[in-house]
């Protein structure tokens, strides 16, 4: 599972259209960024995905499996798991119990704790913290701790929403290091929101750029970072799709 496919999808708040005629498809163990400028609907398209914002238009499936209509907690048997900007950390849950929270919906309750224990060798600090209050972790540990908590539903895509967001450029290296690790540890897809087009193509990766809810670019990220077209989608006028 794991091959996610949207297609024409639109998503509007009210009257105010945040995402119109989107379509991409992400192939199993690819990692892809979203990026674009304030306002362009990265979040409104991760949230669609995992359907915490409902479509007006189009369909958006995993492996086959129409996603549109279901629940939050629907897809997540689906195998996708969110980690939310702000990460949603509870602060005065201890860590131990934040990362127990990503496990409710799983079927296989016997894995837990194995995988409880391969959370604390991938990030140690959280080990060494699991008893303390999540509130008390540094903004880089909490960015772990979701992202922890995420693995522990035992996704076969994960969506990130601006993993880098208020946390150091070194503390974000750290995070990106993670990430892929885990990604090339599992097989995992991954597909994240970074609104800086630079970290992406440091980190290597496919890129779907948005701009006023529309797709305006999808290709390679380090190629983007060369190309007048990122110019476009943050400051410009052409409104025009094009592969870099
Ligand atoms: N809950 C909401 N109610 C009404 N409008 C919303 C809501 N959430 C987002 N919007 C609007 O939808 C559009 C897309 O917003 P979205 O948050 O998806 O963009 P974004 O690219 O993630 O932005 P940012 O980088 O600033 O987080 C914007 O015009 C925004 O004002």
């Amino acid at each position: 599972m794991s091959k996610l496919g949207v297609f024409d999808v639109a998503v509007r708040y009210g009257k105010v259209p945040a995402l119109s005629d989107v379509s991409f498809t992400v192939e199993e163990g690819e990692r892809l960024f979203i990026s674009g400028p304030n306002g362009a609907g990265k979040s409104s398209l991760l949230k669609a995905i995992c359907g915490a914002a409902p479509t007006s238009h189009g369909r958006i499936e995993v492996d086959g499996d129409v996603l549109n209509g279901r629940s939050p907690e629907a897809i997540a048997r689906l195998g996708l798991t969110m980690v939310p900007e702000g990460r949603e950390i509870f602060g005065t849950l201890s860590v131990e119990e934040n990362l127990r929270v990503g496990t409710g919906i799983r079927r296989d309750k016997s894995a837990i704790e194995t995988d409880i224990a391969e959370v604390y060798q991938s990030f140690p600090i959280l080990g060494e913290r699991r008893h303390s209050n999540a509130g008390a972790l540094s903004g880089g540990q909490q960015q772990m701790l979701a992202i922890g908590r995420g693995l522990l539903t035992n996704p076969k895509l994960m969506l990130v929403d601006e993993p880098s967001l208020g946390l150091a450029p070194n503390i974000v290296d750290q995070v990106y290091e993670t990430l892929v690790n885990l990604q090339k540890d599992r097989g995992l897809t991954l597909i994240i929101v970074e609104q800086s087009s630079a970290r992406a193509a440091r980190v290597g990766g496919r890129m779907v750029l948005l701009r006023g809810g529309k797709v305006v670019g999808d290709g390679d990220a380090a190629k983007f970072a060369e190309s007048d077209l990122l110019n476009e989608a943050y400051f410009g006028q052409d409104n025009s799709k094009e592969t870099a």
